[in-house]
């Protein structure tokens, strides 16, 4: 099977390096010149959630316009960088399928107005955290949830060779939702942890992060009347012990001053509770917090 990702941080480094371990082709697509030619030369390394460190075969480049005849492209990018890869993805042959891995649910209409007959999206419970070009730590195992929105499960079905228990795959019925639950989980984990600069596991020990959280939860709880029986507030916890040593990718964003995606995880969570009458307070400062540390423009 020939699979394309588009990015190589940390989703796109990790997810690249279970496929390859999984005997396909994989490209990695990039955009600086300088991470193609590392890559080309020393290989893709995964730091494993063992402590050993394993070497990857594929290939990179920067030309994804060169790549017309692929099983399957994964868009592993920041909902931010989405914008200047739509153009470039338009004009590949219809028949690619294309999977998304973004966090948050601003991509979903978008996506979709692709030209591609094929277009799942995914969630992703797993840890991963960039080290450098060419390296990535799998900082916690957990599920790849792939959810096809438009065209044939088979073409993506293809993916469950990789049958790895460290990268589970488990295919689900509505996008729509599981993007929305995921959410759900973000808004939980990644303002707190990048406001308060810690690590995932922290917002369990650290007892007054935990009471942020559990409020955040119970302000969600009464906005979202079925939300304690899909996400019950211990698959939170679950999720922040299993990726306990991750840095989430909103704190991964603010530590290397990038815009985070607060307005694409947290704003439409915001903007769904409140069609249903409810402000989130506590998630609202959250969210106005993290605007403005990105405002301020802190390095
Ligand atoms: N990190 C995690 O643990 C998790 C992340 N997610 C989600 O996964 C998504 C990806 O996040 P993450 O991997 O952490 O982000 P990163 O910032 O680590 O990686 C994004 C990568 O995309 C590259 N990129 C941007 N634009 C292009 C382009 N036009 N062509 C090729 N490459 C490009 C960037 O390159 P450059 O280095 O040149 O900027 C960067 O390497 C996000 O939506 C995030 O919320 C979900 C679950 C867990
Ligand atoms: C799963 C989790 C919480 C891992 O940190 C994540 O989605 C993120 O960092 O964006």
């Amino acid at each position: 099977m020939n699979v394309v990702v588009i990015g190589a941080g940390a989703v796109g480094q990790l997810t690249a390096s279970y496929l390859a371990e999984a005997a396909m082709h994989v490209t990695l697509v990039v955009r600086r010149r300088e991470q193609a030619d590392q890559l080309n030369v020393e290989q893709l390394k995964r730091m494993n959630v063992d402590g050993t460190t394993t070497v990857h075969r594929i290939v990179s480049t920067t030309k994804l316009a060169e790549l017309m005849q692929q099983d399957l492209i994964i868009v592993a990018v920041k909902y931010g960088q989405l914008q200047e890869l739509y153009g470039q993805i338009s004009v590949l042959p219809s028949e690619v399928p294309l999977l998304f891995m973004q966090n948050g649910l601003a991509h979903f209409d978008e996506a979709l107005r692709l030209p591609q007959q094929n277009i799942a999206f995914s969630s992703i419970s797993f840890g991963a955290q960039v080290i450098n070009n060419t390296t990535v730590h799998h900082r916690g195992i957990g599920t790849c949830k792939i959810a096809v929105a438009r065209g044939n499960n088979a073409v993506f079905n293809k993916l469950l060779q990789m049958e790895n228990p460290l990268f589970p795959l488990e295919f689900v019925q509505n996008p729509e939702q599981m993007l929305f639950e995921k959410a759900v989980f973000n808004c939980m984990i990644n303002p707190l942890t990048a406001i308060l600069h810690v690590k995932n596991g922290e917002l369990l020990t650290n007892k007054h992060a935990f009471i942020l959280m559990q409020t955040i939860y119970q302000e969600l709880k009464e906005a979202f009347v079925d939300l304690e029986y899909t996400i019950p507030f211990s698959a939170v916890t679950a999720l922040c012990e299993k990726t306990a040593a991750n840095t989430s990718s909103m704190l991964a964003d603010r530590i290397l001053g990038k815009k985070s995606e607060i307005d694409t995880i947290v704003g439409p969570i915001l903007r769904k509770a409140l069609t249903n009458g409810h402000t989130l307070p506590t998630l609202r400062t959250l969210y106005n917090q993290m605007l403005a540390i990105e405002e301020s423009g802190e390095r």
